[in-house]
Protein backbone atom coordinates (compact mmCIF):
# COMPACT_ATOMS: atom_id res chain seq x y z
CA UNK A 1 0.00 0.00 0.00
CA UNK A 2 1.18 3.26 -0.97
CA UNK A 3 2.09 5.54 1.74
CA UNK A 4 1.41 9.16 1.56
CA UNK A 5 3.68 12.21 0.67
CA UNK A 6 3.46 12.49 4.35
CA UNK A 7 3.29 11.04 7.94
CA UNK A 8 5.90 8.10 8.55
CA UNK A 9 5.81 4.67 7.00
CA UNK A 10 3.41 2.58 9.33
CA UNK A 11 5.12 -0.12 11.51
CA UNK A 12 3.68 -3.06 13.63
CA UNK A 13 5.01 -3.03 16.97
CA UNK A 14 3.36 -5.04 20.41
CA UNK A 15 2.70 -2.23 22.94
CA UNK A 16 1.35 -4.46 25.43
CA UNK A 17 4.32 -4.64 27.69
CA UNK A 18 4.46 -0.28 27.98
CA UNK A 19 3.96 1.56 30.70
CA UNK A 20 3.01 5.31 28.36
CA UNK A 21 2.66 8.92 30.19
CA UNK A 22 0.68 11.75 28.58
CA UNK A 23 0.96 15.09 29.61
CA UNK A 24 -1.17 17.67 27.78
CA UNK A 25 -2.13 21.39 28.34
CA UNK A 26 -5.57 22.46 28.40
CA UNK A 27 -5.19 25.16 26.47
CA UNK A 28 -7.46 25.14 23.63
CA UNK A 29 -9.12 22.29 24.88
CA UNK A 30 -11.43 21.38 21.88
CA UNK A 31 -8.80 20.43 19.75
CA UNK A 32 -7.12 18.88 23.09
CA UNK A 33 -9.65 16.44 23.90
CA UNK A 34 -9.94 14.65 20.09
CA UNK A 35 -5.86 14.67 20.34
CA UNK A 36 -5.27 12.99 23.50
CA UNK A 37 -8.08 10.51 22.68
CA UNK A 38 -6.97 9.31 19.48
CA UNK A 39 -3.54 8.99 21.30
CA UNK A 40 -5.42 6.47 23.51
CA UNK A 41 -6.83 5.31 21.11
CA UNK A 42 -3.75 4.15 19.00
CA UNK A 43 -2.02 3.29 22.43
CA UNK A 44 -4.61 0.62 23.20
CA UNK A 45 -4.88 -0.47 19.49
CA UNK A 46 -1.06 -1.32 19.83
CA UNK A 47 -1.70 -3.43 22.91
CA UNK A 48 -0.73 -1.00 25.76
CA UNK A 49 -3.06 -1.85 28.82
CA UNK A 50 -5.04 0.98 29.81
CA UNK A 51 -3.74 0.95 33.61
CA UNK A 52 0.01 1.39 32.11
CA UNK A 53 -1.30 4.63 30.53
CA UNK A 54 -0.87 8.25 32.76
CA UNK A 55 -2.49 10.92 31.96
CA UNK A 56 -1.75 14.31 33.29
CA UNK A 57 -2.25 17.97 32.73
CA UNK A 58 -0.83 21.46 33.27
CA UNK A 59 -2.09 24.42 31.81
CA UNK A 60 -0.54 25.22 28.82
CA UNK A 61 2.32 23.95 26.57
CA UNK A 62 4.94 26.15 28.27
CA UNK A 63 4.83 23.82 31.22
CA UNK A 64 5.27 20.90 29.23
CA UNK A 65 8.85 20.34 29.49
CA UNK A 66 8.59 20.56 33.70
CA UNK A 67 5.96 18.29 33.89
CA UNK A 68 7.08 15.74 31.66
CA UNK A 69 10.50 15.60 33.98
CA UNK A 70 8.25 15.44 36.91
CA UNK A 71 6.34 12.69 35.81
CA UNK A 72 10.25 10.80 34.75
CA UNK A 73 11.41 11.57 37.66
CA UNK A 74 8.03 10.46 39.98
CA UNK A 75 8.18 7.10 38.21
CA UNK A 76 11.57 6.63 38.64
CA UNK A 77 11.53 7.61 42.55
CA UNK A 78 8.16 5.52 42.62
CA UNK A 79 10.40 1.95 41.05
CA UNK A 80 12.85 2.21 43.71
CA UNK A 81 10.53 2.55 46.50
CA UNK A 82 7.98 0.14 48.05
CA UNK A 83 4.65 1.27 47.05
CA UNK A 84 2.88 3.44 43.95
CA UNK A 85 0.58 5.89 43.99
CA UNK A 86 -2.26 6.18 41.96
CA UNK A 87 -2.72 7.65 38.80
CA UNK A 88 -4.74 11.10 38.50
CA UNK A 89 -5.25 13.60 36.14
CA UNK A 90 -4.04 15.53 39.80
CA UNK A 91 -3.82 19.15 37.80
CA UNK A 92 -7.10 19.21 36.32
CA UNK A 93 -7.34 21.74 39.61
CA UNK A 94 -6.91 25.38 38.92
CA UNK A 95 -3.27 25.23 40.24
CA UNK A 96 0.12 23.69 38.79
CA UNK A 97 1.15 21.41 41.41
CA UNK A 98 4.27 19.47 40.54
CA UNK A 99 5.16 18.23 43.51
CA UNK A 100 1.23 16.99 43.76
CA UNK A 101 1.89 15.38 40.37
CA UNK A 102 5.55 13.94 41.39
CA UNK A 103 3.36 12.22 44.20
CA UNK A 104 0.55 11.08 41.92
CA UNK A 105 2.40 8.95 39.46
CA UNK A 106 1.88 5.44 39.38
CA UNK A 107 5.04 3.07 40.30
CA UNK A 108 7.14 2.20 37.49
CA UNK A 109 9.24 3.76 34.87
CA UNK A 110 7.82 4.64 31.56
CA UNK A 111 9.10 3.15 28.14
CA UNK A 112 7.78 6.38 26.64
CA UNK A 113 6.20 10.23 27.59
CA UNK A 114 4.28 11.41 25.12
CA UNK A 115 3.74 16.34 25.70
CA UNK A 116 0.57 16.82 24.23
CA UNK A 117 -0.34 20.73 23.37
CA UNK A 118 -1.73 23.19 20.60
CA UNK A 119 -0.16 26.39 20.23
CA UNK A 120 -2.34 28.79 17.74
CA UNK A 121 -0.81 31.80 16.42
CA UNK A 122 -2.39 34.97 17.36
CA UNK A 123 -1.73 38.78 16.91
CA UNK A 124 1.60 38.82 19.27
CA UNK A 125 5.28 37.18 18.89
CA UNK A 126 3.93 34.88 22.32
CA UNK A 127 2.95 31.92 19.87
CA UNK A 128 6.64 31.81 18.14
CA UNK A 129 8.18 32.48 21.60
CA UNK A 130 5.98 29.20 23.01
CA UNK A 131 6.70 27.07 20.52
CA UNK A 132 10.25 27.48 19.74
CA UNK A 133 11.12 27.07 24.09
CA UNK A 134 8.48 24.12 24.55
CA UNK A 135 10.22 22.17 21.26
CA UNK A 136 13.67 22.50 22.55
CA UNK A 137 12.35 21.83 26.15
CA UNK A 138 11.34 19.02 25.27
CA UNK A 139 14.14 17.88 22.71
CA UNK A 140 16.99 18.76 25.80
CA UNK A 141 14.79 17.08 27.77
CA UNK A 142 14.53 13.63 25.99
CA UNK A 143 17.83 13.46 25.92
CA UNK A 144 18.42 14.58 29.33
CA UNK A 145 16.85 12.13 30.57
CA UNK A 146 17.15 8.84 27.85
CA UNK A 147 13.45 8.85 27.57
CA UNK A 148 11.84 9.19 24.41
CA UNK A 149 9.30 12.18 24.25
CA UNK A 150 7.03 12.63 21.84
CA UNK A 151 6.71 15.60 20.58
CA UNK A 152 2.47 16.11 20.15
CA UNK A 153 2.75 19.96 20.09
CA UNK A 154 0.47 21.77 17.30
CA UNK A 155 2.02 25.06 16.44
CA UNK A 156 -0.87 26.01 13.89
CA UNK A 157 -1.47 29.36 12.06
CA UNK A 158 -5.47 29.17 12.46
CA UNK A 159 -8.26 27.38 14.21
CA UNK A 160 -8.54 25.20 10.95
CA UNK A 161 -5.40 23.98 10.82
CA UNK A 162 -6.01 23.13 14.13
CA UNK A 163 -9.08 21.14 13.60
CA UNK A 164 -7.76 19.24 10.75
CA UNK A 165 -4.65 18.04 12.79
CA UNK A 166 -7.26 16.96 15.24
CA UNK A 167 -9.31 15.22 12.52
CA UNK A 168 -12.45 17.33 13.41
CA UNK A 169 -12.79 18.16 9.26
CA UNK A 170 -13.98 15.92 6.77
CA UNK A 171 -11.46 13.47 5.69
CA UNK A 172 -8.68 14.52 7.98
CA UNK A 173 -5.81 12.99 10.12
CA UNK A 174 -5.68 12.26 13.77
CA UNK A 175 -1.98 13.36 14.35
CA UNK A 176 -2.68 11.79 18.03
CA UNK A 177 -3.09 8.56 16.36
CA UNK A 178 0.72 9.42 15.17
CA UNK A 179 1.94 10.23 18.59
CA UNK A 180 0.40 6.89 19.90
CA UNK A 181 2.33 4.91 17.56
CA UNK A 182 5.52 6.73 17.64
CA UNK A 183 5.60 6.27 21.80
CA UNK A 184 4.70 2.39 21.57
CA UNK A 185 7.65 2.14 18.54
CA UNK A 186 10.36 3.87 20.61
CA UNK A 187 9.30 1.91 23.85
CA UNK A 188 9.82 -0.99 21.92
CA UNK A 189 12.93 -0.09 20.27
CA UNK A 190 14.82 1.50 23.62
CA UNK A 191 13.62 -1.58 25.42
CA UNK A 192 15.16 -4.07 22.80
O1 LIG B 1 -0.92 31.88 24.48
N1 LIG B 1 -1.30 30.91 23.89
C1 LIG B 1 -1.18 29.59 24.27
C2 LIG B 1 -0.68 29.17 25.52
N2 LIG B 1 -0.28 30.08 26.46
C3 LIG B 1 -0.09 29.74 27.86
C4 LIG B 1 1.32 29.25 28.15
O2 LIG B 1 1.54 27.97 27.56
C5 LIG B 1 1.52 29.12 29.66
O3 LIG B 1 0.59 28.19 30.18
C6 LIG B 1 1.36 30.44 30.39
O4 LIG B 1 2.18 31.42 29.75
C7 LIG B 1 1.73 30.35 31.86
O5 LIG B 1 3.05 29.90 31.99
N3 LIG B 1 -0.55 27.84 25.79
C8 LIG B 1 -0.94 26.91 24.87
O6 LIG B 1 -0.82 25.70 25.13
N4 LIG B 1 -1.45 27.29 23.67
C9 LIG B 1 -1.59 28.59 23.32
O7 LIG B 1 -2.04 28.88 22.18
Amino acid sequence: MASSLKGPTPQQHDGSALRIGIVHARWNSTIIEPLLKGTKDKLLACGVKEKNIVVESVPGSWELPIAVKSMYSASQVQASSAGGGSAGDLLASSTTDLTALSSSTASAPFDAIIAIGVLIKGETMHFEYISDAVSHGLMRTQLDLGIPVIFGVLTVLSDEQAKARAGLLSGSHNHGEDWGSAAVELGVKRGA
